[in-house]
C-alpha cells in the first residue's frame, strides 16, 4: 500500500495531524531514567543509549493513541556512534510494534550511485522506517534512487523545500530569472518527481518539508504541490502555531503532518506542567491535536470522511 495511503488511514484513525519528534538530549531526560541507566552501565555511552530507549518508549506509550507518526532525528543518535544507532533502531522497532508510522529525519542525499546506498539503507525492504527526509541540492539524479525505493517498497520521502530555520531564505528565497524563488522551483520539481507515485487518495509518496514558520510561503507552495504531503516542522519551540499550519492543508482536510519535538517530549519541564514526563507529553499532544483541528474547522478544512 502506497506510503501516503497508509499515512492517511492512520491520520483518520487517530483523528490527528500531529507528528511527535523523538529528539532525545541527555541533559533533558528525567533524572530518574538517567540515574537508573548509569547504575546499570556506569557513565558510558551504553548508559546514554539505555536512557534514550527507556525515555522514547515512555513517550511512544504516552502518545500512541493520538498520533499517526513519529519522527526520530538521526543527529541525536549518531552523536553516540554505533550504540546510538542501536537506540535509534530499537526506537523505530518499538514504534512500529505500537502501530505507528516512522519518518527518519536524516536529510540524506549524494551523487546518484551513493544516493542509492542511502536509499538501500533507509528505504530498503528490510528497513523498518516508513519514510526519510531528503535534501534536493544535488538535483534529480540524487533523488531518483529514493523514488525508485518508494515505489518498490511502499516507502515515502519528504524533500526539503522551505525549511523552518531563520536563515532558510538565504538560498531558498533567491529569485530566479523566470521570477520564481528557489523554493518555488523546488516545489515544481517535487510535484513532478512525485507524479508516478500517486496513491489511491490522490497523494504522492514524494512529499515536501515546509516550515510552520513560513505560512505565507506555505500558501503558495500548497497551490504548486497539490499532490504532495507536507511534513511541517517548526511548531511550538520554533514559534509556529496552529493558525500558521492551516495553509499547509488542502481543502480535503489532509495534506500535512505537523511535527513538534521539544514541545512534546520535554513538556514536563515547562511551568504548570506535570512532573510526570509521560503525562505532560500526552497533554501536550492532546492540546496540539485539538488546536490544529480547531484551526482547520474554522476554515472548513476539517473532515474525517
Ligand atoms: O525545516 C526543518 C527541517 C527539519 N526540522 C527538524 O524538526 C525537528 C524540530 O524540533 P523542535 O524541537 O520541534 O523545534 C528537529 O528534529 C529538526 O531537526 C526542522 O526543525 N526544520
Amino acid at each position: 500500500m502506497n506510503f501516503t495511503d497508509r499515512l492517511i488511514a492512520k491520520v483518520k484513525e487517530k483523528k490527528s495531524h500531529v507528528c511527535v519528534g523523538l529528539d532525545p538530549r541527555l541533559d533533558r531526560i528525567p533524572d530518574k531514567i538517567r540515574e537508573e541507566a548509569i547504575k546499570k552501565y556506569g557513565e558510558t555511552k551504553e548508559a546514554v543509549v539505555d536512557a534514550f530507549l527507556t525515555f522514547n518508549q515512555g513517550i511512544i506509550d504516552a502518545v500512541k493513541d493520538d498520533v499517526a507518526i513519529i519522527k526520530p532525528q538521526m543527529a541525536f543518535y549518531e552523536k553516540y556512534g554505533y550504540q546510538g544507532i542501536k537506540a535509534f533502531e530499537k526506537t523505530v522497532a518499538y514504534a512500529k510494534k505500537q502501530g505507528l508510522l516512522v519518518i527518519t529525519d536524516a536529510k540524506r542525499n549524494d551523487i546518484g550511485s551513493t544516493a542509492k546506498a542511502y536509499a538501500d539503507s533507509y528505504l530498503g525492504s528490510s528497513s523498518k522506517s516508513d519514510s526519510l527526509t531528503v535534501t534536493p541540492y544535488l538535483g534529480s539524479d540524487g533523488i531518483k534512487p529514493f523514488i525508485t525505493h518508494c515505489q518498490a517498497n511502499d516507502k515515502g520521502v519528504f524533500i526539503l523545500v522551505k525549511t523552518s530555520n531563520p536563515s532558510a531564505g538565504e538560498l531558498q528565497d533567491l529569485e530566479l530569472k523566470d521570477g520564481d524563488r528557489v523554493y518555488e522551483k523546488l516545489a515544481r520539481l517535487v510535484e513532478d518527481w512525485g507524479m508516478d507515485s500517486i496513491g489511491d487518495k490522490g497523494y504522492s509518496s514524494v512529499g515536501a518539508v515546509i516550515g510552520a514558520t513560513y505560512p505565507q510561503e506555505a500558501r503558495k507552495l500548497r497551490k504548486i504541490m497539490k499532490h504532495n504531503y507536507f511534513l511541517v516542522p517548526g511548531y511550538g519551540a520554533q514559534g509556529g502555531g496552529a493558525k500558521d499550519v492551516v495553509p499547509c492543508f488542502n481543502q480535503d482536510g489532509l495534506g500535512a503532518v505537523v511535527n513538534s519535538s521539544r514541545g512534546i517530549i520535554f513538556a514536563y519541564q515547562q511551568e504548570d506542567c506535570s512532573n510526570d514526563y509521560q503525562q505532560a507529553a500526552k497533554k501536550a499532544v492532546l492540546d496540539m491535536k485539538e488546536d490544529i483541528n480547531t484551526a482547520l474547522q474554522e476554515v472548513n478544512k476539517l473532515t474525517w470522511e
